[in-house]
């Protein structure tokens, strides 16, 4: 039996008055590379923070998994919408984030070995950024802050990764290959992963599942399941 990593049911959530999810449902198990999308205002991230319980519903439940079938302890790897703002004095280099990446594992009591620089070369090299490693934050492109903040996440090895548009910035190539990461990452290595993208069509060879938010008539919220 394939257990959820994340259960969303029958989720309601207000902003003040105004509800913007409605009756909302989904869920994502390991070995699935699901995305999110929806118009600009569907209340994607909203979702998105209602799952991670950044928010908390007016109605419904959600349940992430704290273990897997064999009850080893899951971790998540969260990167929000547009995080890769570093201002241009930003100080540390591209190894340096990367690296404290590893640390936010709880590691602060253990010496950062062999197996946590091995971690963080692999993900700066996924994000063809390894080149950059010494360069600082601060004088980077858009889209290599944004590379940095994605390798940040694969170094810390996750079960389940949510990223709320994390290709911003990212050239079509790029983009390629990073979902071609993702989708081995799901695949080959039973992750999960929930990635709200607006890149309908270069997104579709990749992703297995494809969860849309749809505004109603009256102009509440509801969501559907769309096979891709
Ligand atoms: N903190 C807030 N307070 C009140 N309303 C909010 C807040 N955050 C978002 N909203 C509103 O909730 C709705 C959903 O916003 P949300 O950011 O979840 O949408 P989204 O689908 O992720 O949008 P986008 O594709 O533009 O990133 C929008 O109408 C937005 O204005």
């Amino acid at each position: 039996m394939t257990k959820h990593y994340i259960e969303v049911n029958n989720v309601t959530f207000y902003y003040g008055e105004e509800p913007v999810l409605e009756d909302i449902s989904y869920h994502v198990d390991p070995g699935e590379f699901v995305i999110l999308t929806g118009e600009n205002g569907a209340a994607k991230s909203t979702l998105v923070r209602n799952t991670l319980g950044l928010l908390t519903p007016a109605s419904g439940d959600v349940t992430i998994a704290k273990t897997n079938v064999e009850g080893k302890k899951l971790s998540i790897g969260y990167i929000p919408q547009q995080v890769a703002s570093f201002n241009a004095g930003f100080p540390s280099t591209v190894l340096e984030l990367v690296q404290s990446g590893r640390y936010q594992r709880g590691r602060w009591f253990k010496r950062f070995d062999e197996t946590d620089h091995q971690h963080v070369e692999k993900a700066l090299k996924s994000v063809g950024m390894w080149d950059m490693r010494n360069k600082r934050v601060g004088e980077l492109s858009g889209g290599q802050k944004q590379r940095i903040c994605l390798a940040r996440i694969f170094a810390t090895d996750p079960d389940l990764f949510i990223l709320d548009e994390p290709t911003t910035g990212m050239d079509e190539t790029s983009r390629g290959d990073f979902y071609e990461l993702l989708r081995h990452n799901a695949h080959d290595h039973n992750k999960a992963i929930l990635m709200i993208t607006h890149d309908h069509e270069d997104i579709k060879e990749y992703a297995d599942r494809h969860i849309r938010l749809v505004r109603k008539e009256d102009s509440e919220w509801r969501c559907f399941h769309m096979n891709s």
